[in-house]
């Protein structure tokens, strides 16, 4: 596949996720509007998008299966056209039975997207990981933008069905950009992902699945928890107003998508991700525990803004990486039992953080300290289960840091021999001196511990003493 192919399969399955951060909140922003609609309580439209999570549950695993023999591109279709239905059918639907049946659709929209997007950008290669984080700051972009499209409506006193239509519009124009374009072939091993996981024996790789399934689960609730009581925590326990309350969760958001854009940045220079997983998981920790215990209006809003940049950087979308990395044959699958995970937590957060609440909104809150904790235990878990995995990218950097200390070492060596050319000027003495050659190669050989290694070593020597011989040479014979 060509780069420019490439370059556009990428940017529609990005578009995609624009419209799909849209339908994230897309009945939640218009909650008012469709309970005139529909001509129901608020509390009804509320149940109706509990349908959306149905939805994802009953499909991930089907979907992400079936993905792994029918391809990818299918799923990606199948999820634009439930989107589309669902987009459209919100707009027409005639009660609160057919609402909720688009509701389900809109999860099973999900699914197809996730099934056929995130395995999609591992076929690809290259910097896969880095791609499948960057999927999350295109959703986060469409639940930044919509809030916006929604009050402006409002305000114009327009009708608030456009931005479903705008959702359905950029549906058909992506579907007919992304149908002539090819996709990478249905799990291949690629070369850069061979050398990924290795090492890793069966009891580990029991360890490691259970883990990285759970991790699905944590990571997921971390974000979720977070976002449905910070605001109420932050006007009952901290006492701030109504707007400094609200500005918690923009702050978090913020976070969120300078966290997605840093890690990005992060991955493309082949950083480890479990060693940023773990990094990352230990300052959200921090941020938390600020959050609880400190009660101080100014660090809070800081700790806010950390937390977003940390535990809603893409976290979640790295494990499910090194997932796909340790089942490369079946990654549909994967993807499947990774987000039905993550589905879970969105079912029984908001069941188990309500029963909290009812003792108080901080007991709530304190219970992600909880899971905060348990999300950090996983990755480190993985971190040691795996081990230190050996990667072609990971040891380059190796290779690239040393040489870097050895260029600054050569430049002193240089600096010295400036020094010799001098002196040796003084009392007119040749440039070669044959002895202290033979001096330095016994130095080096005695310096090093590994005798395999030592011609190696003084042949690297025999080179320098040559090369520090001609820029006497050269010094001198610019001085005459
Ligand atoms: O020690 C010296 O006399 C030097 O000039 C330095 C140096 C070296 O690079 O180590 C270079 C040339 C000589 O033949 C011996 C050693």
């Amino acid at each position: 596949m060509n780069a420019r192919m490439q370059n556009r399969l990428s940017l529609s399955l990005y578009l995609n996720y624009f419209v799909h951060g849209i339908g994230l909140i897309i009945l939640a922003q218009n909650m008012q509007a469709l309970g005139k609609l529909w001509q129901t309580p608020l509390a009804t439209v509320s149940y109706v998008i509990s349908g959306v999570g149905i939805g994802r549950l009953v499909a991930y695993l089907i979907l992400g299966t079936l993905s792994d023999r029918y391809g990818r591109k299918n799923f990606v279709f199948l999820g634009m056209i439930c989107y589309f239905i669902f987009f459209l059918g919100m707009l027409g639907a005639p009660n609160i039975q057919i609402a909720y049946l688009l509701a389900i659709v809109a999860g099973i929209a999900n699914s197809a997207l996730d099934s056929g997007t995130y395995t999609t950008f591992i076929e690809l290669g290259g910097n896969e990981g880095a791609s499948n984080v960057l999927i999350k700051a295109f959703m986060s972009l469409g639940e930044f933008v919509l809030p916006l499209l929604v009050a402006s409506l409002e305000n114009n006193n327009l009708w608030f069905g456009w931005s479903f239509i705008l959702a359905a519009l950029v549906l058909i124009i992506n579907f007919f950009l992304l149908l002539p374009v090819k996709f990478p072939k249905t799990n291949q091993s690629k070369s850069s992902m061979i050398g990924t996981l290795k090492g890793v024996n069966k009891l580990k790789k029991i360890i490691i699945t259970a883990a990285l399934a759970l991790y699905g689960y944590t990571s997921m609730a971390l974000m979720i928890l977070f976002t449905q009581w910070i605001t109420l925590y932050a006007s009952e326990t901290l006492h701030m107003n109504n707007v400094a309350s609200h500005f918690l969760l923009s702050l978090y958001s913020i976070g969120s998508i300078s966290g997605v854009l840093i890690m990005f940045w992060l991955l493309r220079k082949n950083i480890s991700e479990l060693t940023l997983l773990v990094s990352l998981n230990i300052a959200a920790l921090i941020s938390l525990s600020i959050i609880c215990f400190i009660h101080v209006a100014w660090l809070t809003q800081i700790a806010s803004f950390v937390f977003g940049l940390t535990a809603a950087s893409g976290v979640m979308q790295v494990g499910l990486n090194t997932f796909l990395k340790l089942y490369p044959q079946i990654k549909g699958m994967i993807t499947g039992v990774f987000f039905t995970f993550g589905s879970l937590a969105s079912f029984t957060i908001p069941v188990i953080t309500g029963w909290l609440s009812q003792k108080s909104v901080a007991a709530a809150l304190e219970f992600d300290l909880l899971i905060s904790c348990a999300s950090l235990l996983l990755v480190v878990i993985i971190r040691i289960a795996l081990g230190k995995q050996r990667t072609l990218a990971g040891t380059r950097r190796t290779i690239s840091f040393l040489d870097k200390i050895i260029v600054r070492l050569l430049i002193h060596r240089f600096k010295a021999v400036d020094t010799i050319i001098t002196l040796k000027e003084e009392i007119n003495i040749p440039v070669l001196d044959s002895k202290r050659e033979e001096k330095v190669l016994s130095n080096v050989s005695a310096g090093c511990s590994d005798q395999k290694i030592v011609p190696r070593l003084q042949e690297i020597y025999t080179a320098i003493m040559a090369s520090s011989r001609k820029y006497q040479e050269n010094k001198r014979h610019n001085n005459n």
